[in-house]
């Protein structure tokens, strides 16, 4: 409800001068940030992180207000974000734009086109895991599966036939981005945020030139390109238009699956009886394929219920967007508490996520518990509302599939130290979780 008489902020601490809490919230365990204040001040509580005043929602229901009510909460990020992913991109937009833009790239994520990509997927799969042998079996699983999650976006935006020395270019640059992404926005330089500007327009400059490729050989080819370089006359988009979003979507798909399934592998790691469980189900539809000598198929991955379970309870567990950034049009009474115009308000997913009252026994890793589904809106690892991830089945399909095969080639130690996270950009184990692979 928009303001009347004259409501409070909510609790809270606003930290340090211009830094606020951004120090605190990126190097502590994100549990430790968020339950820590939620146990002091509640389910709404204000800080401030990455230059913006901000509020904290920690409740399912006031979060699904939060994101379904976009006339009064829009996507925002902290303008730093918005540099580095291009203002354009989906991410940014409301209203006919951004449903026009959403239409084109579901369509590119549904079902029906996964399932022409499945066969791609496993061949990735397969190249990658043979890539190992070839080394001394000792990797570190976030940058294996960055290569992996790297080149299936490649394949979903471009098209299947895309050819390598054409992506390899765009990896090194989208790297950089990514270690500026949770940086202050000082743009001096040296500073990661300054370095990854620099990478941004370069690789401005090398999507336009695909564009202007593309368009001169009239065959726009396929992926999401093709399909936003097809459009009738009346739908075109800019240029521009398609480069933010062409970079957002890579962007959106890569560090977020590659983190997830780096999570996947470490509990699977740690809980030997899920790793057995798995395995069971997987080797039955390897032996079917056998029997009918063919690789995976989308169908394959329909029938996985227990493997399912674990990425669910992974989503669950890494929360691996521990949060979203909305931004109040206007003034908005929440609760009794002022949200001022303009301030920055977060649907707290972890929180939510960590909740005994929605997931008993919060701290245990039990896929189990997606025998039942969740209550609604506790639930949110691809979001809510009109912003909510067209990439999810995407994203599960990458996952079932890797640990189809992997399960059935290997099995794997963590070494040296197993706790802790670090960020890059999102939560994952820290150093990435070098592990050492036994071929079974
Ligand atoms: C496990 C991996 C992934 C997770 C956890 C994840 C999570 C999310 C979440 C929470 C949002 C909502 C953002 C918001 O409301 O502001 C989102 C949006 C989005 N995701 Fe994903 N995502 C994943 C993988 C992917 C993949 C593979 C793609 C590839 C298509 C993708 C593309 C997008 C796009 C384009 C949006 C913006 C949608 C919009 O603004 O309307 N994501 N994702």
């Amino acid at each position: 409800v928009p303001t009347i008489g004259h409501p409070r902020l909510p609790p809270g601490s606003m930290g340090w001068p211009y830094v606020g809490e951004t120090l605190g919230l990126y190097t502590q365990n994100p549990n430790t940030f968020f339950s820590n204040r939620q146990k002091r001040y509640g389910k709404i509580f204000k800080s401030h992180i990455l230059g913006c005043p901000c509020v904290m929602i920690s409740s399912p229901e006031i979060a699904k207000i939060i994101l379904t009510q976009s006339h009064l909460f829009k996507p925002t990020y902290p303008i730093s974000k918005e540099m580095m992913l291009g203002p354009q991109a989906i991410f940014f937009q409301q209203g006919s734009y951004h449903s026009h833009l959403k239409k084109l790239i579901q369509s590119s994520f549904l079902p029906s086109a996964i399932k022409g990509m499945v066969h791609k997927i496993e061949d990735i799969v397969l190249d990658l895991i043979a890539s190992w042998d070839q080394h001394t079996n000792t990797i570190n699983t976030l940058h294996e599966m960055k290569k992996y999650s790297y080149e299936v976006a490649m394949i979903s935006v471009f098209g299947k036939e895309v050819e390598v020395n054409e992506i390899e270019g765009l990896k090194s640059l989208y790297n950089c981005i990514e270690k500026g992404y949770n940086s202050m926005p000082l743009n001096l330089l040296g500073t990661s945020f300054n370095k990854a500007m620099k990478a941004r327009k370069l690789l401005n400059e090398r999507l336009r030139k695909m564009i202007e490729n593309r368009r001169e050989i009239v065959e726009y080819g396929g992926g999401l390109l093709g399909v936003l370089l097809g459009l009738k006359e009346q739908d075109q988009l800019s240029d521009e238009q398609i480069a933010d979003n062409i970079i957002g979507v890579i962007f959106a798909a890569h560090d977020t699956t590659a983190s997830v399934l780096t999570w996947l592998l470490k509990y699977l790691h740690d809980y030997p009886h899920l790793l057995d469980a798995v395995k069971v189900e997987q080797e039955e539809i390897r032996c079917k394929r056998m029997e009918t000598k063919r690789g995976i198929t989308w169908e394959d991955t329909r029938h996985m219920p227990v493997t399912t379970r674990v990425i669910q309870e992974t989503l669950r567990t890494a929360s691996i967007l521990s949060f979203l950034f909305r931004e109040a049009v206007e003034d908005v009474e929440l609760e009794g508490y002022l949200i001022p115009r303009g301030w920055k308000v977060l649907p707290l997913f972890r929180t939510i996520h960590y909740s005994s009252e929605f997931f008993p026994d919060p701290d245990k890793f039990d896929p189990s518990r997606f025998e039942v589904a969740p209550r609604a809106s506790t639930y949110m690892p691809f979001g809510n509302g009109a912003h909510s991830c067209p990439g999810s089945e995407l994203a599960k399909v990458e996952m079932l599939i890797l640990i189809h095969h992997l399960t059935a080639s290997y099995r794997w130690e963590v070494i040296g130290e197993n706790n802790g996270i670090e960020y890059v950009p999102f939560p994952v184990p820290k150093h990435g979780l070098p592990i050492k692979l036994h071929r079974i």
